[in-house]
């Protein structure tokens, strides 16, 4: 069957045919020529729907594709120039995604992809240019749902991990602080028992709240599951951290949970991260902390102090069993 079969009338490959296909296309096609000499960038063609929506007139980018150029995000620039160069000198595609600001100031992502020739004074392209910021949002929207904690918001175990492992390699490579937090909430299953478990919920989601509120933007809020909660405090040192973890238990047995007479409190146990410790190390000894904090009667900060050391780990001296500094 060929397109005759379907399609009334005959089919027509004329100029003015392509010029409407071009228009109804669901993105733009262009031509892009880089002087050899001058490096100079033009788009001698364009065309499809949403061209105009650049506000940016075809003749003058015929001559020179800087106005559209300088529509791209800050930080897409110089790659889209990268990816441009690399094309230049390899003859391979470019394939490249990056952000553009329309004419009425929306910014849309973009996906570009484009095929090099050689041309008598430079190298011309023929491409195709596609809106895909629905697309970017739903990969935003799926990252993020990826790795949240459904009931509270807080960033889940696995998002912990990760950042922990990036952390940690930037602690061990630049020897910078890194403090981690382990809270737990205290008889959580009295909360439950006498409130229930939605009420129990709105504990735990208010609880993520309040450690979002004291900590900074950079740190991380996450929930290790149940009523147990990790905090992650870069660039901070033991002390700092130790001054955080009593403000937010403090805070958290001061807040009203809506629970009458019952106080809601939580035990922390912390740790500061020690070069050429790895990750579960870490957490190991912020978790014998916290069970010292439950041990010594709930409702405390326990912390490492600078007796607590690892004759393991080089340049340190040797500890002989591991000491804790409570603070209430
Ligand atoms: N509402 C609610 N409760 C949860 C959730 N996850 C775990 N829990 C409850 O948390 C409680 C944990 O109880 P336990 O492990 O005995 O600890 P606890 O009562 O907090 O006692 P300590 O930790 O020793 O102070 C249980 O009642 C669980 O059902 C949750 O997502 N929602």
């Amino acid at each position: 069957m060929t397109p005759s079969d379907v399609m009334p009338g005959r089919v027509d490959t004329n100029a003015s045919t392509l010029a409407v296909l071009a228009e109804r296309l669901p993105g733009v096609i262009f031509q892009l020529y880089r002087h050899d000499r001058s490096g100079q960038l033009c788009i001698p063609h364009l065309a499809g729907r949403g061209t105009h929506l650049l506000g940016l007139s075809p003749d003058e980018l015929a001559i020179d594709a800087r106005p559209a150029l300088e529509r791209l995000d800050k930080e897409d620039y110089p790659r889209l120039m990268a990816a441009i160069e690399s094309s230049v000198r390899w003859m391979t595609p470019i394939t490249a995604k990056f952000r553009l600001r329309l004419g009425n100031g929306r910014t849309v992502s973009v996906a570009l992809r484009a095929h090099p020739s050689p041309a008598e004074t430079g190298v011309l392209w023929h491409g195709m240019l596609m809106d895909i910021s629905e697309q970017v949002a739903e990969e935003a929207r799926l990252r993020k749902l990826s790795s949240t904690d459904d009931l509270t918001g807080a960033a889940n175990r696995r998002k912990l991990m990760n950042r922990l492992d990036e952390e940690v390699s930037l602690s061990n490579r630049h020897a910078t602080p890194l403090s981690l937090m382990i809270l737990d909430l205290d008889h959580f299953k009295r909360v439950n028992d006498t409130w229930g478990h939605l009420r129990g919920d709105d504990v735990l989601r208010n609880l993520a709240i309040l450690c979002k509120q004291t900590l900074r933007e950079e740190d991380l809020v996450a929930r290790l599951g149940g009523e147990e909660f990790a905090l992650l405090l870069p660039l901070t040192p033991l002390a700092h951290c130790q001054a955080v973890a009593e403000r937010l238990r403090q805070s958290i047995a001061e807040y009203d949970f809506g629970l009458g007479e019952g106080r809601v409190t939580v035990s922390i146990g912390i740790a500061e991260h020690r070069i050429g410790e790895t990750r579960d190390m870490l957490i190991d000894r912020a978790d014998r902390h916290l069970y010292a904090a439950k041990h010594a009667g709930r409702n405390r900060v326990m912390a490492t102090t600078t007796r607590d050391t690892n004759p393991d780990l080089p340049g340190q001296p040797g500890r002989p069993g591991e000491q804790s500094l409570a603070t209430k």
